[in-house]
Order: C-alpha cells, then structure tokens, then sequence
C-alpha cells in the first residue's frame, strides 16, 4: 500500500501535496475552480489511511451522495476495497441519520423514525394551515415551510422563537402572526408520526450532541479525522455540528471556495471559511492556484467575471492547459429556438467529435427552462436525464408504494397513513380522515393508535366506516408479520398486489398508467438490487428500513439508474463540483439570471455573479452562452435583454455567433461546425464593446409566427448521395482526418442517414454518418 500511495501522491503538483501529507491538526484549502479540492481530499483520506488511520475513524463529509461514492471509488482503488468499506463518507443529511437512528430513543424518537422529505413536511404544513382556518394567500405552505426551515438551521427552537420578539414582531408585520403557532403544531405532529424533516436531521443531531456529553465525546473519539468537501456552503447548524465532534481532537480539514458560495439563500455563511482560523489552534493554511479542468479561454473568462465581485478573498487561478476555443455566445428569438440551437449544437459536435451525450451539460437558473431544451432534444432523439425535477422517487404511484412500506416500519407516520388510507379507495372518506385527526390531537397519540382503538372511543364514525379502518389496520399489522419473515423485496411485491395498487394502475389503462406500473416495477428492481447487496443482513426488518432511509436521503444527483449516456440537464445549484467537456448555459438574460428577484442588494447579486462562476468553471473544452429576445414569463411574452455577465467578460474570450436570421432559414449545422462555412452568408456579428447588439427586436406577432416556423430539417444535406460514398463498400480501407487509418465493416440507412461502421486501427469501431464524417479512400 505504502508504494500505491507514493505513486499517487507524486500525480499531484507540489501545493496539492503540502495538505494532502499534512500531519495532524486543523488545516482548510481555499482555492478556485477545477484546482483540484475535491481531489486532495480524497488523496487525503487514502494517505491517512495508508499512515495507519483506521478507516473508522475518518468521517468525510461531502455535498452529494454521487460524490461520497465516487471519493470511496477511487479510495478504494488506492488502498483496497475491503478497507475503504469502513469510510464514514456521505452528506450531512445521510451521515447524521445514521447517527440518529443509534440514539433517536435519547430524543424520545423511535429509532425507526421516518424522514419526511421536502412534499411530506410541505403537506403537513397544508392541512395545518387549513386546520387552523387560515387564509392560504397569505399563509403560502411554501414559504411558511422555508421560513421554519431557516428557524431550524438557524437552531432557533419553538420556544426560542417565542422568547425572540423581533422574530415574533417580524412574522407580525409580514400579516402572518400566526407563524409561531403553525411552527409549533408542525413541530409536535412530526414529533408524534415519529418523523423527522431534512433539517431536524441537523437540527436533532446538534441537540444530541448538546444534551449527552457522553455521546459526544463517543462520536468525538470516533471520529478522530473530520473532512468538509464545499465548506463555503455549510449553514449554521452543520457548523455547530462539526465544531462539537471535530473539538477534541482538532483533526479537521477543510476545502472551499468562497467565490462559489451559492447557497446563503438557504442560511449557507460564507463566515463559516472566513473564520476558520479564529475556530481551531494552529490552523495551517493551504492555496491552490492552477486549475488543471479547463482551458485557459474559460479559466481567464471565469477570472474576469469574479472580478466584479467586491466581498472576495483574492485568489489566482491559472491554467497550463491549451487556449481551446473562445466561449460562444448565441441569440436566438425565442427560448423554443434557443432549445433547437443547444440541441443541433450537441448533434454536431458529437458527430464531429466522436463524443458521448454525457460529456454534455446543459445548466439553467431555473426548472422551468428545461422544458424548451426537453423538447428540442426528444426531437433530436439526443437522450437527456433531467436532474432535480421530479426524481424518481417523487414520483405519485412511487410515493404511493413507499407510504405503505413506511407504514409498515412506523405506523405512526401520520402523512404516509393519510396519503393510502384511502388509496386505493376503500371507502374512508375525508370527513373520517379529519375526525382521526382530531381524535389523535385530543389524546396526544398517533393517528394510527386512535385506528387500533376506534372501537372504544366514541367518534361519531358508522359501523361500516370502522369496520374499513379496522380492516386497514390489520393490512398494515400483516404486512409488518411478513416483514419479520420475508425479504423487503418479496414484502413490496405482496403489498402493491395485495392493496390493490397495481390492480389500480391497470384498470387506468392509459399509457400514463401503463408507466406508472413501470416505474413501480422499476421500483421493486431497485429493491431486488438493494436486497442482494444485503445478504449477509440477516434482520430483514432493518433491511427495510434502511433501503427507506436510502430513499428519503437520495438526492436528485444520485438517481444513476438507466442507461447512463445522456445530456445532463440541471439548474447551475445542482452543478456545483461536477465537471463536463461541453457546457451550454442558457437563458442569460437579465432577470432570469441574474434573477430578477435576486437584485435587491449588492449580495445577492454578488451570489448570483459567484453562481455565474460555478456555471462557466464546470466546462473543460467549451462553454456556450445562449439568450433569447423574448421569453415567456408569468404566462406573458416579454423582451428580454442579454444578461450584464456576457458584458462582464473580457471581450476577447467571446465568440458571438449567429444573428437571427442565418439561423432561422440556414441552421448553423451546415455553415459554422464543418469548416464549410460561407462567413459572408454567416454575417458573424462581434460588437466592438459594451453589450451584444440587440438587432431590431421583433414585435410580438412576428414571435408568434417565428414560433410556427420550424428551422429547416439540418438532416437534409447536399453532402450526401455524392461520389464518395458511392464507392464505400465493406472492406473499403480509409483514412478519417480524427481516427486515421480504418476498414469498413457495414453500411446502413439512406441518404442523409447513411452510415458505415468502421473498424480503425486505433480505438475500434465506431459508427459515422457519411455526411459528416470526412473520409478519404485509401483503397477500394
Ligand atoms: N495534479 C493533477 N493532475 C492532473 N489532473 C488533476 C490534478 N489535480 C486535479 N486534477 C483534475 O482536475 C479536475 C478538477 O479537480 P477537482 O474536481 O478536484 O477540483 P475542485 O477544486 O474540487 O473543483 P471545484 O471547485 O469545481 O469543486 C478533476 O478532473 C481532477 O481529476
Ligand atoms: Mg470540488
């Protein structure tokens, strides 16, 4: 091992090694994008352990699960797999669960507590805004659930909240007095479903922590060697948390960037780095400067970009890596057009480059803007995945599945209960519903124990509407008999038979339905899967529990499943560490991004500025910038303007590229990627400084006929039938400008669709269009 770990340690420059072999003690590396961070980390870890530390005792905290899989990946590969198991690696979120599950009974939770996810806690605020009769215009479930959010991370109790008058007053003057009380019922009903929110899972690990010193000082012993991935991005009660464990024995390391702290919306402080040095002894300080991801174009664009940002530490970021092409900046006239603009991109360059669809990202400030790029992509047949939309497992028939299994580890789970007892129907109906919830709050107990008992308490429900409850409770009782028995996989395929969820879905009978029972199939896949991993497991009740507590904690960026060649499509927040050849960044305009409602102060705008960065700092060979002239927004069809961050960078790393017009009656396709290109036809347009031209907006009735117009199929090219591929046959040796030297195996397709197979001497067979591809006979 000593030796593995010496030849990866001299793949780092000389200032990545510093902190990667650095002793012990508090030490934090603060350098730009693509310096390799992340990298050190993980190097780290594998040092330390091939030092001698025991894997147990090194806790890494990152910002995705992906990641902490791909950190113990590459551990692994250093030091062996068996040892690398042993990593505490994962999410806040996902480590301190854990946790919480060992001690939940301290708090006075069952240590089989559910985790209600963002929609679970969002509905419990629903129907209690309604229960309390409130007025839901100005008591919005949205906002009433971010603003309990932040009390959480901000660690301010119910009781703090009403011991805090400015807080009290300011919920006052926002016409919501009533916020104290809605946090407090929120806070006993999860309480009593035996449920934890995301941020209790911060919130309850910082009062464990607090309230037993014992188990303190266990997980402090522990975890001798703490490390933070995004330190810039931690909240207040991360920090608290790693504080407390890393206090003993003051082993921390940390990572970060503050110019890409993009998260102090959601109580994220950028003090947390910038007071690092105050919080521990002896803190060594670590700097990276050159970035070995991008091309220097990017790197040097990037720079100039942060550099309108007052509050920043000053940094270097170089690069030795080549000039590559100057970032392309596209206009298009609607966002439909801008979607087919990124999408023939895509298509041209993976023709001409050989690449894969996943060396493609597509990021954009808001959800919304993926639907014009899905659009454009289907019609391309270019296969995408969407990230942090509805995942997977938000999905309705998924969601319905997942409540009956968490029923049947906690039936206390008072959202799940609410959400099947009466799916699919049988007969309970919303009156009985609110007359259990009612019931439940009168005697301090679950919905589900006021179920068990409904015999003896006196709720005005008929004799026939008990007997349905009482035959709900002893399908839930049998469920949780066979789940002592059975595996969790036989358990979910039993359920969704036997409460006649699928037998549902099939009478549906629309595709819609038909692909929900797949994904409900897909669902008891990913069961199958997550059981064989666990075989030596022999309780298969904690099996369960724990494939849902995978469930609840998996975010977005992790749902890998299928094929996994696709266009990535994610808002820039859900981008931050990644990394791709091809970037596009769309929908640059003012207030869209910059949002619109993040221009209130220079903050927010310097974090929409630092977002900015992140987007352009994750391409490694080429960006692209896309706006449109009109967009709609709010339903309406509005002149937008190029966002003031083209203005912001340096001139000359911008390629500005097709003007209106070429665009829509000669798709770029044929003029600008092949070298073919007729630039007298392509009117490039480069202004000579200031804003990109805006050239005579079009009136709103010439959008709408433009949104009629489809450009002109790109697939119908002169180039094919010619003499060339007349004379291709298989066993036609040729030469391609990229490949070299190659035989052809097959032909197939017609046309513009024509392609052969090649075998070349170097790399193996690929598959080429003809009309593309530029290939020279070397013998026919
Ligand atoms: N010394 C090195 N030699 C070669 N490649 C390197 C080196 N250091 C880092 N890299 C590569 O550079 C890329 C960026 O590294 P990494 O992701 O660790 O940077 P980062 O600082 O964490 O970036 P971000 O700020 O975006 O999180 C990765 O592909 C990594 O493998
Ligand atoms: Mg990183």
């Amino acid at each position: 091992m000593e030796q593995d770990i010496q030849h990866y340690i001299s793949q780092l420059n000389d200032a990545q090694r510093a902190p990667t072999i650095h002793k012990d003690g508090a030490l934090m590396v603060i350098a730009g994008a693509g310096s390799g961070k992340t990298r050190v980390l993980t190097y780290r870890i594998a040092y330390l352990m091939s030092q001698g530390v025991d894997a147990f005792n090194i806790l890494a905290l990152t910002f995705t699960n992906k990641a902490a899989r791909e950190m113990k990946e590459r551990i692994a590969r250093i030091v062996g797999g068996s040892e690398a198991k042993n990593l505490w690696m994962g999410t806040f979120h996902s480590i301190f669960a854990k946790i919480l599950r060992f001690e939940a009974d301290k708090l006075g939770y069952p240590s089989n507590f559910t985790i209600y996810d963002t929609q679970d806690s969002e509905r419990l605020i629903r129907s209690i805004i309604k229960e309390m009769q409130l007025d839901k215009d100005i008591y919005k479930y949205k906002q009433v659930r971010s603003r309990i959010s932040s009390f959480k991370n901000s660690l301010i109790t119910v009781r703090a909240y009403f011991n805090n008058p400015e807080l009290v007053e300011a919920d006052a003057m926002a016409k919501r007095p009533r916020m104290g009380e809605i946090y407090k019922e929120y806070v006993d009903r999860c309480f009593k479903a035996g449920a934890m929110d995301f941020d209790d899972l911060l919130l309850r690990t910082n009062e464990l922590l607090n309230r037993f010193p014992d188990v303190l000082a266990k997980y402090q012993d522990r975890f001798r060697y703490i490390l933070v991935d995004e330190y810039q991005d931690t909240n207040h009660s991360q920090y608290l948390i790693v504080k407390a464990l890393a206090d003993r024995f003051q082993n921390i390391c940390v990572v970060g960037d503050d110019s890409q702290s993009i998260y102090a919306f959601r109580g994220a402080n950028i003090n947390n780095i910038l007071n690092f040095q105050q919080d521990y002894d002896n803190v060594a300080m670590y700097r990276l400067e050159q970035n070995y991801r991008s091309t220097k174009n990017i790197v040097e664009a990037a720079n100039s970009v942060i550099e309108h940002n007052k509050t920043r530490l000053d940094k270097v970021v170089w690069t030795a890596n080549e000039a590559g092409p100057k970032i392309k900046v596209n206009r298009s006239v609607t966002d439909g057009e801008e979607g087919r603009f990124v999408a023939s991109s895509i298509f041209e360059t993976k023709m001409r480059e050989q690449v894969n669809n996943g060396d493609f990202a597509i990021l954009y400030r808001t959800n919304a803007q993926s639907r014009a790029m899905e659009d454009a992509l289907r019609k391309r047949d270019i296969p995408y995945r969407i990230y942090g939309g509805l995942s997977f497992y938000q999905r309705k028939e998924i969601k319905d599945v997942l409540a009956y299994l968490r029923l049947v580890v906690n039936p206390k789970d008072e959202e799940s209960l609410k959400r099947v007892i009466n799916y699919p129907a049988r007969g309970i109906g919303q009156t009985t519903i609110d007359k259990l919830v009612v019931a439940a709050k009168h005697y301090g107990r679950s919905m589900f124990e006021v179920m068990e008992n409904i015999s003896k308490i006196d709720l005005k429900i008929n004799s026939g509407t008990k007997t349905k409850l009482e035959n709900f409770v002893t399908m839930i009782r049998s469920f949780q008999i066979m789940n002592e028995g059975a595996n969790a996989f036989e358990l979910t395929a039993h359920i969704t038979k036997k409460t006649g969820l699928v037998q549902e879905l099939k009478k549906d009978g629309t595709p819609e339905g038909v692909a929900r029972i797949e994904n409900i199939e897909e669902l008891l896949n990913g069961i199958k899967d997550f059981v064989e991993g666990q075989k030596e497991v022999a309780d298969a009740t904690g099996a369960l529990a724990e494939f849902l507590e995978d469930v609840a904690l998996a975010t977005d960026m992790d749902n890998d499943k299928g094929d996994p060649d696709r266009v990535a499509l994610m808002t820039i927040h859900l981008a931050k560490g990644l990394e791709f050849p091809y970037v596009y960044i769309v929908g640059m305009e003012e207030d869209l991004f910059p949002s619109g409602m993040s221009m209130n102060t220079r903050s927010e705008l310097e974090e929409e500025r630092r977002l900015f960065y992140v987007a352009l700092t994750r391409a490694e060979k080429q960006a692209y910038l896309t706006y449109t002239q009109s967009r709609y927004r709010w339903g309406k069809l509005v002149d937008a303007e190029p966002s003031r961050f083209i203005e912001e960078i340096d001139d000359a790393y911008l390629d500005y590229i097709t003007p209106v017009e070429s665009y829509r009656f000669k798709p770029l396709i044929d003029n600008d990627i092949f070298g073919e290109v007729d630039k007298s036809k392509l009117r490039l347009q480069k202004p000579k400084s200031g804003r990109p031209p805006v050239i005579g907006n079009p009136t709103p009735e010439q959008i709408r006929k433009l949104r009629k117009i489809k450009p002109e199929s790109s697939q119908s090219s002169p180039a094919s039938g010619s003499l060339l591929d007349e004379n291709l046959k298989p066993g036609t040796l040729v030469e391609h400008s990229r490949f070299g030297r190659g035989e052809i195996l097959r032909l197939e397709g017609v046309g513009g669709d024509k392609k052969a197979e090649i075998k070349f001497q170097v790399g193996g067979i690929k598959k080429l269009l003809l009309r593309f591809a530029k290939l020279e006979i070397v013998k026919s």
